[in-house]
């Protein structure tokens, strides 16, 4: 009895993935979009502690992207064919493949793993340019855990930005000409938040 219990138990509290056909594409203007899938991955608390503690964070504080931006957050990437930091990753990264390859007309094959430690640490203004995405649409997806964050949008050249709220386990997939027409940022908060860890998935010769 004990051993069933405890067998229900993990099965009640192993991370799942919901479906992705419940995404939300909200158009950022008429060629540039964001797909949501709030609470994306369920359970997944598990994954936040093992991803905290054990990936071999780096601080970088340097240019990237086409500007020179201030960068206070830690960060880890994972290359094309490299092992990620818990089977849960690899989950995603496969499933959003399946749904997205169609469209997209190829696999995610990178992941980005960016922590913020608390309300100071930010990434700036910026488009993820650097390669086919300077010239061509590409999709870059995002998976948030921890604490709740904001993503903002801003059209390139000038007008009205737009944000969303990411909270644990939420999905956010930007599409179209997202790189190349709008930059986003995740700006500091004065709130008293905890760590949040970005996975940003994106395909072969983007960053
Ligand atoms: O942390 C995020 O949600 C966004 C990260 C980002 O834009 C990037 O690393 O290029
Ligand atoms: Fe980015």
């Amino acid at each position: 009895m004990q051993a069933l219990q405890s067998s229900l138990f993990d099965t009640a509290d192993a991370p799942t993935l919901g479906d992705l056909q419940s995404r939300h594409r909200r158009y950022l203007d008429g060629s540039a979009w964001v797909d949501q899938v709030p609470g994306w991955a369920c359970g997944a608390d598990d994954v936040l502690e093992t991803l905290l503690h054990e990936v071999p964070w780096r601080s970088e504080r340097r240019t990237m992207y086409d500007s020179v931006v201030d960068v206070p957050r830690l960060t880890c990437f994972y290359s094309a064919g490299e092992a990620l930091p818990h089977p849960m990753l690899v989950d995603m990264r496969e499933r959003l493949t399946e749904h997205y390859a169609p469209e997209l007309g190829e696999p995610f094959v990178t992941a980005g793993l960016c922590l913020y430690r608390d309300g100071s640490d930010s990434v700036a203004w910026h488009g993820d340019r650097i390669g086919r995405s300077r010239t061509a649409d590409t999709m870059v997806a995002i998976v948030s855990l921890g604490s709740a964050r904001h993503l903002t949008f801003r059209p390139r050249d000038g007008g009205r930005s737009q944000r969303l709220s990411l909270g644990h386990g939420d999905l956010a997939v930007m599409g179209g000409a997202c790189q190349r027409t709008w930059d986003h940022s995740v700006p500091k908060t004065s709130a008293a938040v905890g760590p949040r860890i970005s996975i940003q998935y994106r395909v072969a010769g983007v960053r």
